[in-house]
């Protein structure tokens, strides 16, 4: 099967959003203008093809994000729908890593909201090229230019208009295109009546300011194009599309675009941009990774003719195929049934069949191509972020970061036969999204499940209901503290066990440092001589490891640490992998009793909008939350507040401001960064998990 799409004609885009500035209804749309849908979905509904999983449908909201593909002006175009709710950043992110260009919807109203702020922050990490889709021009209060402002102020963006709408709230009919100098003009419901007309004698002098302004824009991004605008006062549309769409590949321009999804107005115009100003994989995607073997720094631009390189991006359990994983092609092709090497794990694997996905349905293709974003069944030990590469060409291709679970809680399950169908289940779910941990909590025995917030967990135990039929009970949720040291020690630790026949000998002599935030876990080996033979280090390494896992402080999981394995002595009977890995064991714990360990908890940042009225009172509240408050910002009528709070305090919170403001008051949460637990709450922590919970 040849290549029907050339890299040049492929856009691989993702859609990014506050929640409810309606993601979910602009892409449902680009889908029904596209052909790829006959019907339109509503997902107030539950209709949309895009949330097809039982709880997306049921809340209204996006959870996973659905990869799919559709076509415009003889151009393909993948596109990822991603969830604006924090819990499910991950997906955000994740996304964020295989884009080549993102849309940002914003609401018409809302504007920028303080987590618009947080996925934007996110895409200026990844460098991602992005356009703005001023999304429900028809809803009360809605304001295109304030909009602009608020992506020019809080984003410091250079926000570019090159549409401005006509009319607005109930009279919104239509858009100038200001790149063409003309007016569309939407005359049915299914917006397939558009017209060109005359730009509107009132709109006229803003149209022509706007026109000037993108201009001037679109000239600074080259000497030659501003000499040419200065002298001729004008520039082509040709010249207009090509400059723009350089600005914005370079994330120097953000085109900004209108219109209302939901009352099918601005999307085939919003297709068009997609189409003229987002970049090819050829504009951005170079491969970057490194060379497993040599540990050298890789570059290479994205071509078919060069060898296989794939990152899998997202794994789903996927009731009729099972595991599926979905992947982005950098380089090369990909025959469906051929082999691969998964050079993160050093593994190969067989690629079965490959997928193309549109929302919920799949069709069976041969071949991938570079640029492609597909998913692959029957890969064994694939997990996201691993690179999947030709085996006589390998590559480890940039990964992804993941946050820590901030909140964990214990889980049962609520008859004695579920307990393995719950292990079994809890395993597949954590494949498949790696901000979701399970473990079992060695102070209580518990099974624990650790995510991102309370929604993330109820969708966790709803899944486990739905998909694996295990009921479970599930206790109060807690903060998932963690454990580090502050100071670096160094110990000695034997272990030597003789009872009749074989003994046990193994013996480590190790410093444990602390790491700044962040650090995690670091290994380093400088045995030299043969003190502890090669053979026994991993061992060393894996019984720190497993020691990690419960803290000595209260059990939690300890982290930023760096352990050196500098000298120790083995027997050459006795010792084994098991007896080294006991040692490391007890001497890493050992070490962290005697290197000051203290617990951190994860902070975050909330933000809460409140009527001026209300505002000392829910300040107050705030600091006897520990919150430190960072600023504030005047809305109309209302101030919001910017604050770091401290998790454990903010069980509740939804509630007590709801009855301090009447009902006035919202707020918005994230996990930020973590900070040490004062001394004195420290101690109630250890003191209640050391008393069972
Ligand atoms: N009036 C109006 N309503 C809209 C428009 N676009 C979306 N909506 C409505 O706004 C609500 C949220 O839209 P969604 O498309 O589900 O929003 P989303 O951003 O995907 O939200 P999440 O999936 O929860 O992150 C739904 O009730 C939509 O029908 C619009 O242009 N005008």
């Amino acid at each position: 099967m040849a290549r029907e799409y050339s890299l040049a004609k492929t856009r691989n885009i993702g859609i990014m959003a506050h929640i409810d500035a309606g993601k979910t209804t602009t892409t449902e749309r680009i889908l029904f203008y596209t052909g790829v849908n006959h019907k339109i979905g509503e997902t107030h509904e539950g209709a949309a093809t895009m949330d097809w999983m039982a709880q997306e449908q049921e809340r209204g909201i996006t959870i996973t994000s659905a990869a799919t593909t559709c076509h415009w002006l003889n151009h393909r175009i993948n596109i990822i729908d991603t969830p604006g709710h924090v819990d499910f950043t991950v997906e955000v992110e994740r996304s964020l890593r295989v884009l080549d260009g993102s849309v940002t919807v914003f609401c018409a109203k809302g504007g920028v909201e303080p987590q618009s702020e947080t996925v934007w922050r996110q895409a200026d990490t990844y460098k991602v090229p992005r356009m703005a889709y001023v999304n429900k021009m028809d809803i009360m209060g809605a304001d295109f230019y304030n909009v602009v402002d608020m992506m020019k102020t809080r984003l410091k963006c250079n926000a570019v208009p090159i549409q401005i709408p006509i009319g607005s709230e109930e009279t919104f009919k239509g858009l100038v295109d200001l790149v063409e100098n003309k007016a569309y003009v939407y005359y049915d419901d299914l917006g397939k009546d558009i017209r060109e007309e005359e730009i509107p004698e009132d709109l006229k002098e803003k149209a022509e300011e706007y026109r000037i302004n993108m201009l001037e824009a679109v000239a600074e991004t080259s000497e030659e194009l501003m000499e040419k605008y200065l002298e001729e006062g004008t520039l082509t549309v040709p010249e207009i599309k090509k400059a723009l769409r350089a600005g914005t590949i370079s994330n120097e321009i953000v085109p900004v675009l209108c219109g209302t999804s939901y009352k099918n107005k601005g999307v085939q115009k919003l297709l068009d941009a997609i189409v003229d100003y987002m970049p090819a994989p050829t504009d951005v995607a170079a491969i970057r990774g490194t060379d497993p073997a040599t540990g050298e720094e890789v570059e290479s631009p994205s071509s078919d003719d060069a060898p296989f390189a794939a990152l899998a991006f997202k794994i789903m359990a996927d009731p009729f195929v099972g595991k599926l994983c979905f992947f982005r092609v950098y380089s090369g092709t990909l025959d469906a049934g051929s082999h691969v090497l998964n050079s993160t794990k050093d593994v190969k694997e067989r690629i079965g069949r490959i997928l193309q996905m549109h929302a919920n349905d799949r069709k069976d293709i041969d071949k991938v191509y570079s640029g492609d974003i597909a998913s692959a069944v029957g890969l064994k030990s694939t997990t996201t972020g691993d690179t999947l590469c030709d085996p006589n060409h390998p590559i480890i291709l940039e990964s992804m970061e993941f946050p820590d679970p901030v909140i964990r809680v214990a889980i049962e399950p609520k008859t004695k036969e579920g307990q393995e169908k719950m292990g079994i289940g809890l395993a597949r779910l954590a494949e498949e999204d790696p901000t979701f941990k399970t473990y079992t909590d060695e102070e209580t025995g518990q099974t624990i499940i650790a995510g991102m917030g309370e929604l993330h967990l109820e969708i966790i135990v709803d899944r486990l209901m739905r998909e694996f039929k295990v009921e479970a009970n599930v206790g109060k949720p807690q903060v998932a503290y963690k454990e580090t040291i502050r100071k670096t020690v160094e110990v000695n630790h034997k272990y030597a066990r003789q009872s009749g026949g074989k003994g046990q000998y193994g013996h480590v002599v190790m410093t444990l440092e602390p790491l700044e935030a962040g650090g995690g876990y670091e290994f380093v080996n400088k045995i030299v001589g043969g003190a502890i033979p090669k053979e026994y280090i991993p061992a060393v390494d894996a019984g720190i490891q497993g020691a990690m896992q419960t803290g000595v402080l209260a059990g939690y999981n300890v982290v930023d640490v760096r352990v050196t394995l500098i000298d120790g002595s083995y027997h050459e009977v006795d010792s084994s992998e098991m007896a080294f890995k006991i040692a490391a064991s007890m001497g890493f714990k050992d070490g962290c009793k005697k290197a000051d360990p203290v617990l951190k908890e994860p902070i975050m940042q909330v933000d809460v909008i409140v009527p001026e009225e209300y505002m000392g009172d829910v300040m107050g509240d705030l600091n006897s939350r520990r919150g430190q408050i960072q600023g504030m910002e005047a809305r109309p009528g209302a101030q919001m507040i910017h604050s770091f709070v401290p998790l454990s305090e903010m069980f509740g919170y939804a509630t007590e401001l709801r009855s301090r403001t009447q009902g006035r008051g919202q707020y918005t949460m994230q996990p930020s960064h973590y900070e040490e637990v004062p001394k004195s709450i420290q101690e109630q922590i250890i003191n209640s998990r050391t008393k069972k919970d």
